[in-house]
């Protein structure tokens, strides 16, 4: 079932276009990946999707509903979570803290509170297992390295129990070996039936863990397809995989 749908997203900065009629649909039970060169409009993007930035034109749809004019507070409630590139979480808390602010404001804001919703203190070390963060639980967050400060983001996401989870450029900063677990986290993730969109560099990671890839390109969808379809596009080609594969 297609639950998130952008549909001729246009944001024009001054004179710049940095989306340009771009569409694209997120599927739950899938991930989905967006791709392309730098400055080709993908955080712009996922800031038109969570309400950071209103586009200049278009329509962002969940589950059918037109959120265009929700603010990101509400898109959040309506489950929609995401990770920044740029990272955010309070550097003097420890990352359990960060993780359990998370889950005390999901379970403060949940628009429907299920009977089996667990306590925050629980969903917190449930959560902390399983992104692999029990070394650096007790560890203050901004003492981490990046690519444990980019799982801490993706738990405190995972704490508001998301329908959408957007992540953008999750694996920079992990080694290849928590590359790999991580790309089964994200397979776990769609298994249980969340939709997961992810702007990535790592085109071995998008390649695995991916069902759909959407390219874009100066603003532009170019190209959508299975990974092997967009890998085989003769365009995709010319304007980012030959250079960065
Ligand atoms: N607030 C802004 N004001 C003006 N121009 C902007 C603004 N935000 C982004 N842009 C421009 O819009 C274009 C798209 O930027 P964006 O950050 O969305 O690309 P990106 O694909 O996420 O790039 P990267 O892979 O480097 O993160 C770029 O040309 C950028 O300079």
């Amino acid at each position: 079932m297609t639950l998130l749908e952008a549909v001729d997203v246009t944001v024009r900065f001054g004179g710049v276009t940095a989306v340009g009629a771009a569409s694209l649909a997120a599927a739950a039970g899938q991930v989905t990946g967006l791709i392309g060169p730098n400055g080709a409009g993908k955080t712009t993007l996922f800031n038109v999707i969570t309400g950071l930035q209103r586009p200049t034109r278009g329509t962002i749809r969940l589950a059918g509903e037109d959120i265009t004019g929700r603010a990101t507070h509400e898109r959040a409630r309506r489950g929609i979570a995401r990770t920044f590139q740029r990272l955010e979480a309070f550097g003097s808390l420890t990352v359990r803290e960060n993780v359990l602010v998370a889950a005390e404001i999901h379970r403060r804001h949940a628009l429907r509170r299920s009977r089996r919703q667990q306590a925050p203190a629980r969903v917190t070390d449930r959560l902390i297992e399983r992104v692999g963060l029990d070394a650096y639980a007790d560890r203050p967050a901004d003492t981490v390295p990046t690519g444990i400060a980019r799982l801490l983001e993706l738990a405190r996401a995972l704490a508001l129990d998301p329908r959408l989870l957007l992540l953008d450029e999750p694996s920079s900063g992990l080694s290849v070996a928590e590359t790999e677990s991580f790309g089964d986290l994200l397979r776990e993730l769609a298994g249980e039936g969340r939709a997961v969109l992810i702007v990535e560099h790592d085109m071995d990671l998008i390649m695995r863990v991916c069902d759909r890839v959407n390219v874009l390109n100066f603003g532009a969808v170019i190209a959508s397809g299975t990974p092997a379809e967009v890998r085989a596009d003769a365009g995709v080609q010319a304007a980012y995989l030959g250079t960065a594969a």
